[in-house]
């Protein structure tokens, strides 16, 4: 039977559902943090700036990010941050034009007021948070209800997805293919659909690898499918992998977790090996800029959602690009971009090492 594909726009249906957290944070920044006011006077470095606004590292990337995907602000060619004429004339409070008062009819909002919460403190506002930590507090990952809503969410993005990642990845060279946050697993079933000499093995918590499991008995998988329950931070593979996928798991943790995950499976790499990160990636800064990036908005947006419901946000090309370089790993010249934003950017390592 052939395979069914999606016939229309993921990446559209997506974004229309993300956008609402630019709105929720173009409100914070008038009327909380009035960075119009602020940069009123002129430009200011990136630290300068974060330091005014009383703002985390996290919760300014965020933050600025998204008002630089929306034209509100820019970074000079000096790296001072500074409101675009356009910014200018809608939140500066001397500006006749200025529409600040209209914006902060946003403040009865509940959502504003719950993202205004979230980069005050630079965490979640709610008790929910999807990240696990070993020696952290119980995890809504390890709940059976929550994350079996959170697992089966996911399977819905991954269904867009997978075919096009599987249609576009070319895995001939892999025995062992390790999906680290597999959750579903919907992205190695694909792949070991397509590769029938592939075997797969999904790292993830309880109640997401029994979502997998229904999943791999439903394809007719099971013999070739290993479920692993570990600490996607840590585990070691008694195998080592040929290919590690790393799919929107990253952007869960905040920057140090982040680039410790990436760096700890570079190790269990096999020779030749590689590690693929699939993500939806903010445009890169160029070396020494500051940390905000000029767009897309609609990951500007799903960075804004991520940021309010765990400890991560949308990390940017040259942060991943970084990430996989320190980690010993070169490249692969070729990136595949797939619906939502989303590209797969694999570092190799070498044949010798
Ligand atoms: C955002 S979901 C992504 C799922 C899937 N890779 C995809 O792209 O659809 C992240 C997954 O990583 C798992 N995860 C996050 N932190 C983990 C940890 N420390 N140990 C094990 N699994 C973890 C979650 O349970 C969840 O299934």
């Amino acid at each position: 039977m052939p395979e069914m594909l999606p016939q229309h726009d993921t990446t559209r249906f997506l974004d229309d559902l993300r956008t609402a957290q630019i709105s929720n944070l173009l409100v914070a920044a008038v009327i909380e943090f009035d960075v119009g006011r602020v940069l009123a006077a002129g430009p200011l470095l990136y630290d300068d700036l974060r330091e005014r606004l009383g703002l985390a590292d996290r919760s300014a990337i965020v933050l600025l990010t998204a008002l630089r995907s929306i034209d509100l602000i820019d970074v000079h060619a000096d790296h001072r941050i500074g409101l675009t004429a356009y910014g200018q004339e809608k939140m500066d409070p001397d500006s006749p034009f200025h529409l600040r008062g209209y914006l902060g009819l946003g403040r009865f909002s509940g959502d504003v007021q719950n993202m205004i919460q979230c980069l005050r403190d630079d965490a979640p506002a709610g008790n929910v948070s999807f990240v696990f930590h070993e020696d952290g507090p119980p995890s809504s990952l390890d709940d059976t209800e929550t994350a079996d809503t959170l697992t089966r969410a996911m399977a819905d993005r991954a269904r867009n997805v997978a075919p096009m990642l599987a249609a576009q990845l070319d895995l001939g060279q892999c025995k062992h293919l390790v999906d680290v946050g597999g959750a579903h697993g919907l992205y190695s079933l694909a792949l070991l659909k397509k590769y029938p000499g592939l075997r797969a093995t999904i790292i993830d918590r309880g109640p997401p690898l029994r979502v997998a499991q229904e999943y791999a008995e439903a394809a007719g998988c099971m013999d070739r499918v290993t479920f692993r329950l570990d600490d996607a931070h840590h585990a070691k593979l008694d195998d080592p992998a040929d290919a590690v996928l790393l799919a929107n798991l990253l952007h869960d943790y905040n920057e140090a977790d982040a680039r410790a995950m990436v760096q700890h499976y570079a190790g269990e790499l096999a020779r030749g090996g590689c590690l693929m990160v699939l993500d939806s990636l903010l445009e890169s800064v160029p070396e020494g800029a500051p940390p905000v990036s000029a767009g897309p908005r609609p990951v500007a947006a799903y960075s804004a959602l991520l940021f309010s419901i765990c400890e991560g946000r949308c990390y940017r090309r040259d942060e991943i690009d970084r990430w996989l370089t320190d980690a010993g790993l070169s490249i692969d010249e070729a990136t595949i971009s797939l619906p939502a934003h989303g590209a797969l950017v694999t570092g190799r390592k070498d044949w010798k090492s």
